[in-house]
């Protein structure tokens, strides 16, 4: 296998489970203008609870990129995405006020709480630094993917719902996903076949937890 593009490889070799992700019919529905104000409000109180959970994840990604990756910079993209992560929580702050979800009484559901989980044993001093960054690319690109499709040419995006479509959707954080995107390659260049594997499997778990998280939106 041409290990340079490992991610892109397996992108195709999973394209029904990644197509599942980036184009779920949650995701489509804010494009065309047919969504459900339900859907948005539960999708928003879940993903506040997600993001703080996504946090000390993303902590747990820096000190990795400082201690072990051998090139400055890796530290420097974490620490990027670390500081919208903090954007970002005073954005779901306003929209939660705006949208009347009070997020002291939302409840995790079930796939909120897997994904969690998942993100805790990623953690672990045992996953390699590739299998890190390669969750960690994932996690992120589902959101630039997803949010940038309600913004492309002939989207009925209501106005009301654009900023959180411009927050994952705009070309600072795609330029972010790529950053991300060629650390991981970078790693996985390197990587022995076992971490090549559980790469893959990490990607594709990623995938299935996105999925999952889109669904509950459907719970209204
Ligand atoms: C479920 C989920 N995945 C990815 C992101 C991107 O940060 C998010 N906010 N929520």
């Amino acid at each position: 296998m041409e290990k340079r593009e490992a991610i892109d490889t397996w992108l195709d070799k999973h394209r029904s489970v990644y197509t599942a992700a980036t184009r779920h019919a949650f995701v489509v529905s804010i494009r065309d203008g047919s969504v459900d104000l339900s859907s948005f409000r539960t999708w928003l109180g879940q993903d506040y609870l997600f993001v703080r959970e996504f946090v000390p994840f993303v902590a747990s990604v820096l000190i990795r990129a400082g201690k072990e990756s051998g090139e400055s910079s890796d530290m420097e993209v974490v620490l990027g995405g670390m500081a919208s992560l903090n954007d970002e929580i005073e954005w779901f702050k306003r929209e939660g006020s705006k949208w009347d979800v009070d997020f002291s009484t939302v409840v995790p559901q079930k796939a909120n709480e897997e994904y969690r989980r998942f993100l805790e044993a990623l953690m672990s001093s045992e996953v390699k630094y590739s299998v890190i960054m390669t969750a960690f690319w994932a996690i992120e690109a589902v959101y630039q993917e997803s949010f940038a499709h309600c913004l492309e040419d002939g989207n009925k995006t209501p106005v009301e719902l654009t900023g959180a479509c411009h927050r994952w959707g705009n070309d600072g954080f795609k330029q972010y996903c790529s950053s991300v995107k060629n650390i991981a390659e970078r790693c996985l260049e390197n990587a022995s076949d076992e971490a090549l594997a559980e790469a893959e499997d990490v990607l594709v778990r990623v995938l299935e937890h996105e999925v999952a998280f889109w669904e509950m939106s459907r719970g209204g």
